[in-house]
């Protein structure tokens, strides 16, 4: 595996998907770096428009790209949504990695995730485990695009030579996540649940599914500083796991989410809910290998999230949560880009 020291200090370096939870912790991370910052917004280029990519790309040059722009959610929304997680997700990987070859891109790191792998692969997950079984059903549109990214990149490097490399992080948590109440991951969901029990006063709240799948978080400053590390470091056709190494179950997270947010009441489990694949644990010795392991504990990360979250007007305001649930899903920014006109409660900010 070749280690190529790879400078970012007075690069053009485009971050794909900024305004997201990991492109604005890469914004964060890179800040350090000397980087000179490209950014566009969706209203200026949709990335899963092919033209104006290639006539943004054209004009730009970056050189280079972090490409964490997706369509993205936790397993309700990637199981309802699956066309467009299939269709978005495949647009936006071959129009960002074809324009960034095209127009002479040095480096470029393509963001998949631990859900590429086989649903029952052998726990912790190997790099190459992937493609070695059946994928868990509720996000196999998400994840089949995701295996197609990667295998865009791979064949970027063989047939030309691109310096073009691929990580898989694990689940993410941190400041600038998604509270969406369908549509959201797992801490993001119960970060808010348990939020506003508590506000209102509400004696239980419902986590989906049976508590007991094994899942492994990652807080996202440190998969920025992760993926930096294995920018500069980093350059070879295999895939590197980002993750801590270590998982707990649902139920156990329930908990500590709770004590973060000062929730005394119930928690129950609705079955009826999907609990997706039962265990999700990455093989992170390679990315150990390479120099560099995981800083933040999860009970820390939890409470620096619940502190973003409070400090987040967009999805504390009461106006917000007084919106009724056919509305707020519709008025959500992060999955409509915009304030549905039928909303009848008025938000304070967009
Ligand atoms: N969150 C997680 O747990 C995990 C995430 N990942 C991967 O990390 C990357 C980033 O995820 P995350 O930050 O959590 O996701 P977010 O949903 O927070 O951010 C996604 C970003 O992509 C942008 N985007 C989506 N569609 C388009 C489009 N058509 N044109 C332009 N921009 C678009 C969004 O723009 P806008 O702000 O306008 O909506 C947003 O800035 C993704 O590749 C994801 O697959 C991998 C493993 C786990
Ligand atoms: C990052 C990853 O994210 C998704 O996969 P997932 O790991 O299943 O992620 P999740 O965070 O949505 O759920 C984790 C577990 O938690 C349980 N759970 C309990 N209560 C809530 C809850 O309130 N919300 C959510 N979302 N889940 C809940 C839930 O039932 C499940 O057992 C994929 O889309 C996949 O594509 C992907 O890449």
């Amino acid at each position: 595996m070749a280690n190529a020291p790879f400078e970012l200090k007075g690069k053009t370096v485009f971050v794909a998907g900024h305004r997201g939870m990991v492109g604005s912790a890469l914004l964060r991370r890179l800040a350090r770096e000397g980087a000179d910052l490209l950014t566009i917004s969706r209203s200026e280029v949709d990335l899963r428009n092919q033209a104006a990519v290639d006539a943004w790309f054209a004009a730009k040059r970056p050189q280079a790209v972090f490409l964490a722009a997706a369509k993205v959610g936790g397993i309700v929304a990637n199981n309802t949504l699956r066309a467009e997680f299939l269709y978005d997700n495949l647009a936006i990987s071959t129009n960002v990695i074809q324009a960034s070859h095209a127009n002479g891109c040095e480096k470029l790191m393509f963001f998949g995730s631990s859900c590429i792998y086989p649903r029952l692969a052998s726990q912790p997950l190997r790099e190459d485990s992937m493609l070695t079984g059946p994928l868990e059903p509720t996000n196999e549109p998400y994840a089949i695009a995701k295996i197609a990214g990667i295998k865009m990149a791979e064949a970027y490097r063989s047939q030309y030579g691109s310096d073009f490399i691929s990580v898989m992080p694990t689940n993410l948590y941190g400041p600038g996540d998604n509270y969406h109440p369908e549509y959201s991951h797992v801490v993001a969901g119960l970060i808010r649940r348990f939020h506003e029990a508590k506000v209102s006063g509400a004696g239980s709240v419902a986590m989906w599914g049976t508590g007991a799948p094994h899942r492994e978080f990652l807080y996202v400053d440190d998969l920025a500083d992760a993926s930096i590390h294995l920018m500069k470091t980093y350059s070879s056709p295999e895939l590197v796991n980002i993750g801590t190494g270590e998982d707990i179950t649902i139920a156990e997270l329930a908990l500590m989410v709770a004590a973060a947010v000062g929730f005394r009441g119930e928690i129950s489990f609705d079955t009826s809910r999907p609990d997706g694949t039962p265990r999700k644990l990455l093989d992170v010795s390679r990315l150990a290998r390479l120099g560099w392991r995981a800083q933040t504990s999860l009970e820390e990360g939890i409470q620096l999230t619940y502190r973003a979250y409070l400090a987040d007007n967009k999805w504390t305001a009461p106006e917000r949560t007084a919106c009724p649930d056919k509305w707020r899903k519709q008025a959500d920014p992060r999955i409509r880009g915009r304030v549905s006109p039928r909303c009848p409660v008025p938000r304070r900010n967009g």
